[in-house]
């Protein structure tokens, strides 16, 4: 597999590069070898790209919807049938193991190209009648969106904002995290092969100055970011001092409640799955487990077991289902805030050690015995480190579930459906889930409230993050006026 792409960027249509620019290693996390370097962009390529991106987007709003479906659904083909081989890219950008990689990244971005594709011919305004006037709205595109990208999902990131933004009619420059710049690259190519116009999706490297250059350049009409909660405050501040729409998907430490009725194998694989995929690396993560006080070591004991079964290895071994930490940095910072865990008195019940050898791996790890006022409680760790807290009451397990600053995702797992909903009904958060956790189809928005983000993707509700509404007041008789 070829990792060094053609060069850096990719702008108007073409791979470009200016060695001028701060060079960036990338790491495979499996193996810690440099697999490619890339140049962060100069201020001469952040101002190519912006240019690009202004320069085409009013013809491509002018298309019709259908036409800019068609592309959109065309690269969504292209994807599907290169998903081997963007698997594969996306395992040596991130270190996240095929098994994973082959069903939830490239065919995530697939998904949302096809959604959002078939959906451009649907956007329409309406028609308000007044007596004899009447008025009709237009829905337009804002122009030029900028997309930031964290490093767990660079494709599908990609894909969210890509997608709906094209599908509006706007263009696009998109900067993937310094972390995993590789993925984004390919998400550009094939839109271009689908017969994408020059300009309208364009892709930069850089750390957070060159997204900052995008942000406040007065051409650019909507910031997307996917980050943390420190970033999006300084994007959140930067986009606001110009009015500029934004989209805010950024970190949480999500509760998942699993009560005394619950079904414990279904419990234990949703607590699995919202911990230990992508090795922790998800911003959905329910990764404080409030579970009953009756039925606690019965569920401690079987999701040991059933963490002895995780396969820790070569990411590329479709046999693996834990892979590495994305970076030695990433790594250091779970491992230590399980060390302020253990300090601060909760009770490691598994794994939390550091796998020695090449690559970034650590083993899952599972903390019993958690206090709400712990660290380990209440920071988002970002990696494969969960928390295990008890409860009795209903009402105050909600309450203890909602005691934070973020709002991301939650989760409830029972057997009684009154209870399920009540509790859903209460979460303060964007996402929420009843006997399941971290499924996040293209048909359902997603995005958190509280700290965890503004707007949403996905769905049709992405739509409105990505177009405005003109309103246009026809009168159809004489004009009055008071002199
Ligand atoms: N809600 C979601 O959909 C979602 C999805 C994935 C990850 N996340 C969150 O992302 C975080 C992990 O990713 P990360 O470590 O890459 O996040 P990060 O905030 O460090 O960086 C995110 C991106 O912002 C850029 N950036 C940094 N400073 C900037 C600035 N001043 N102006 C403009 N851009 C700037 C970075 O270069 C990077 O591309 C976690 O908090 C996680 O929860 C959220």
């Amino acid at each position: 597999m070829q990792t060094q792409p053609i060069a850096s960027h990719f702008i108007n249509g073409q791979y470009i590069d200016d060695i001028a620019g701060t060079p960036i290693e990338v790491f495979y996390p499996a193996t810690g070898a440099v697999i490619a370097r890339v140049h962060a962009a100069t201020p001469a390529i952040v101002e190519h790209a912006i240019a690009s991106a202004k320069a085409a987007q009013a013809a491509w709003a002018a298309m019709s919807g259908t036409e800019r479906g068609r592309i959109l659904r065309r690269a969504a083909d292209i994807m599907r049938e290169r998903n081997h081989d963007l698997s594969v890219l996306e395992t040596y950008d991130t270190g996240k193991p095929y098994q994973e990689t082959s069903v939830a990244d490239a065919t995530s971005g697939a998904d949302a190209l096809e959604y959002f594709g078939g959906m451009a011919a649907t956007l329409t305004g309406e028609h308000i009648q007044l007596g004899e006037d009447w008025v009709y709205t237009r829905r337009e595109a804002l122009g030029v969106c900028v997309g930031i990208g964290a490093w767990n999902y660079p494709t599908q990131i990609a894909c969210w904002k890509g997608a709906p933004a094209l599908a509006c009619g706007n263009s696009v420059i998109f900067k993937p995290s310094e972390t995993t710049p590789l993925c984004a690259l390919k998400v550009a190519e094939i839109l271009h092969e689908a017969g994408l116009p020059a300009g309208l999706y364009n892709v930069i490297q850089g750390l957070g100055d060159v997204g900052a250059a995008l942000v406040t350049d007065s051409r650019v009409d909507k910031v997307s970011l996917t980050g943390s909660v420190p970033t999006g405050r300084k994007v959140y501040a930067a986009a606001a001092a110009e009015m500029k729409h934004v989209t805010m998907e950024l970190g949480g430490k999500s509760p998942m409640i699993v009560f005394e009725d619950a079904d414990i194998e279904n419990a234990v694989s949703g607590a699995i799955l919202g911990n230990f995929y992508s090795s922790g690396q998800v911003c959905s993560n329910g990764t404080r487990v409030f579970v009953h006080s009756d039925i606690k070591e019965a569920f401690l004991a079987r999701l040991a077991e059933r963490l002895d079964n995780a396969v820790i290895g070569d990411p590329m071994d479709p046999a693996t289902s834990f892979g590495p930490m994305v970076s030695k940095q990433q790594r250091d910072i779970a491992l230590s805030y399980i060390a302020k865990g253990e300090a601060e008195g909760a009770r490691l019940v598994y794994g939390g050690k550091a796998i020695e050898g090449d690559g970034f791996y650590m083993q899952p790890c599972v903390f019993a015995d958690v206090t709400d006022d712990m660290t380990i409680a209440r920071e988002e760790i970002f990696g494969p480190v969960m928390a295990v807290l008890d409860f009795t009451d209903e009402a105050d397990v909600l309450a203890r579930a909602n005691d934070t600053e973020f709002g991301l995702a939650a989760g409830v797992f029972t057997r009684d459906l009154s209870r399920a909903h009540r509790v859903a009904a209460g979460f303060q958060a964007g996402t929420c889930y009843i006997n399941t956790y971290n499924d996040a189809p293209v048909e359902a928005p997603f995005g958190g409230v509280k700290a965890s983000g503004v707007g949403r993707e996905n769905s049709k509700a992405a739509i409105e993050h990505y177009s405005q509404v003109k309103s246009v007041y026809v009168r159809m008789g004489d004009m009055e006026a008071p002199f």
